[in-house]
């Protein structure tokens, strides 16, 4: 076999099929693809026999058939390996390359759905010379070419906003084995475990045993044995690990950790957000599970943003996904009740809460975004409400915002310098809602609030933005329900619902009046009062590209 580099940085050479050794293989490795072509030995032809690469016999002349051409983009791994014959023998030295291309399919009714990954696994033998520690050595510079090739194609396909993850430690894998509907376990040692096999990525898998144990774990663990935490679970666990980094001494540089996340839950906000940021369309259950794992094993890691969430009593807590009350925080608590069938759970609860559709009472007030129009529906208006905090704006201009002298200073995270403590007026620069009455109030970090629930289309993980919408009381019942459908797409914005207010700000404050009621962080339900929140700007580092 006769490998050379030519200058434009391409490698080729002939291998043969790993099941027909008498089939010889063309390969041309460049900076972005894999090609191979099968030689075929056809009777002479000038004009094919000059540009063959390889000797013919006298009676024939090699041609090439049309090429396999895959690409890099697509490529998680390329690994050496001898292969064994029937007898167990040793029966020559493999290249196998790992492609997870995207392909279109359809469903049984004949509607195409989004293109979706699909595992190509392409297997060259080297030719055998009778040499076998030579040919082994000739595998592992072809599949270490690969993997190097792939991995700086990625890097330099997605620029410099992004790093990669540390090869040389391991991953730590954590599973919540009652996740979702109880199959996270199934997934790691189905799907993900190859994947990361074929990608060389060392991991150690750590399943919890209880509420808590993952927030434990990374609170007490040595980080500097880890390249990134990776959650395969729904988006709680996520909440446990981030909560637990953020509760460390270190928190600056704990959070500063890659966090990765593989559909394992029921609702999977963060796994289907991280899809979308891929720019592909929508894919759902196993579909999503293979482009996360694709997403980890590539290992391009960006900012992400966090909340800073403060409610009246008890620590502050960490947010990556949302903050919200009313009709979404209650049907995420009441539909735990249908867990057992998936994501489903939450069309179930949205049905059951939409017919007994209630309004709730409370204040609403933000921090826009410095590049929202100032132009906004919601204003500033004195308010008469019982265990009031606003007032008017005559009064909040006398205020002076001096949050970061009020925290506890043996509390661990960034300062909240946007905020007020709760119990005193919102600052100056900050909006009032006029509306008392919402449906519902939801502020996102990310784009999806589930895997069929595109809430912020827009949102990007380090967008320095919460994504804020509320829905105002007098909706109808329809109307609420053709929202919550036109969320699947996304279209929800451009339906002009006069009871729809979306608006990107930096800080909220929620004064609820009516008792009871939910709010979740995440997904999780916390005390339920006042509560405020702050984003803080690429905090964390997520996995995603
Ligand atoms: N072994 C365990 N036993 C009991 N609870 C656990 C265990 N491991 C984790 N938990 C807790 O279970 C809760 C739900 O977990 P998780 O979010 O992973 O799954 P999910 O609720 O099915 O998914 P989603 O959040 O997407 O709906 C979390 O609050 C987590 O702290």
């Amino acid at each position: 076999m006769a490998a050379r580099a030519p200058p434009s940085r391409e490698l080729r050479a002939e291998f043969t099929d790993p099941v027909d050794e008498e089939v010889k293989l063309a390969v041309t490795l460049t900076d972005s693809s894999l090609t191979v072509r099968r030689i075929s030995l056809l009777p002479s032809s000038p004009s094919l026999s000059s540009s063959s690469p390889t000797s013919a016999t006298s009676s024939s002349s090699p041609s090439l058939s049309s090429p396999l051409v895959l690409s890099l983009s697509d490529c998680v791994g390329c690994l050496a390996c001898v292969a064994r014959d029937e007898d167990g023998g040793d029966g020559g030295a493999l290249v196998c390359a790992y492609f997870y291309p995207r392909v279109r399919r359809r469903w049984a009714g004949g509607v195409a759905r989004a293109a979706a990954r699909h595992r190509v696994e392409q297997r060259l033998r080297v030719a055998r010379g009778g040499d076998a520690a030579a040919e082994l050595r000739e595998a592992e510079r072809w599949a270490g070419a690969v993997t190097r090739t792939a991995a700086r194609h990625a890097a330099l396909a997605h620029g410099g906003h992004y790093s990669q993850v540390c090869r040389m430690r391991r991953l730590m894998v954590l599973v919540n084995p009652l996740s979702g509907k109880g199959q996270a376990m199934a997934l790691y040692t189905g799907p993900i475990h190859r994947m990361l096999t074929e990608a060389a990525v060392p991991h150690t898998l750590i399943t919890t045993d209880y509420q808590n144990h993952a927030r434990e774990l990374v609170r007490n663990a040595d980080l500097s044995q880890w390249s990134a935490i990776v959650i395969l679970s729904g988006d709680g666990l996520l909440f446990e690990v981030i909560n637990g980094l953020m509760e460390r001494e270190d928190w600056e540089e704990a959070i500063q950790t890659p966090l990765g996340i593989l559909p394992g839950g029921s609702g999977n906000a963060v796994a289907a957000s991280v899809h979308h940021y891929t720019e592909a369309g929508a894919v759902f259950g196993e579909d999503l599970l293979l482009s996360c794992g694709f997403v980890l094993c590539k290992g391009l890691v960006c900012p992400m943003d966090l909340l800073s969430v403060r409610l009246s009593s008890g620590p502050r807590l960490f947010s990556f996904l949302s903050l919200a009350w009313g009709f979404v925080a209650d049907v995420d608590i009441e539909s735990e009740k249908y867990r057992p069938v998936g994501a489903v759970r939450f069309l179930v609860g949205a049905l059951v809460r939409l017919a007994s559709l209630r309004s709730y009472q409370g204040r609403l007030s933000f921090l826009l975004a410095a590049d929202e129009s100032s132009s906004v529906t919601a204003t500033t208006n004195p308010s008469s409400l019982p265990g009031s905090t606003f007032c008017s704006s005559r009064e909040q201009h006398s205020l002076q915002r001096d949050p970061a002298t009020r925290t506890d200073p043996k509390e661990h995270g960034p300062v909240d310098d946007l905020m007020t403590p709760l119990g005193e007026p919102v600052p100056t620069d900050w909006t009032v809602v006029e509306e008392r009455d919402f449906v519902l109030v939801l502020a996102m970090c990310h784009s999806h609030l589930a895997e069929d629930l595109m809430v912020a289309p827009d949102a990007r993980p380090d967008d320095g933005h919460i994504h804020l919408f509320y829905v105002t009381a007098g909706v109808s019942r329809p109307a609420l329900l053709r929202l919550f459908l036109a969320m699947e797409k996304g279209t929800h914005l451009t339906g002009e619902s006069p009871h729809l207010v979306y608006r990107r700000v930096r800080a909220l404050r929620l004064e609820p009046v009516t008792r009871p009621g939910v709010i979740t962080v995440d997904g999780e339900q916390v005390e339920y009062g006042p509560v405020q929140a702050q984003v803080h700007r690429g905090c964390a580092r997520i996995i995603s590209g």
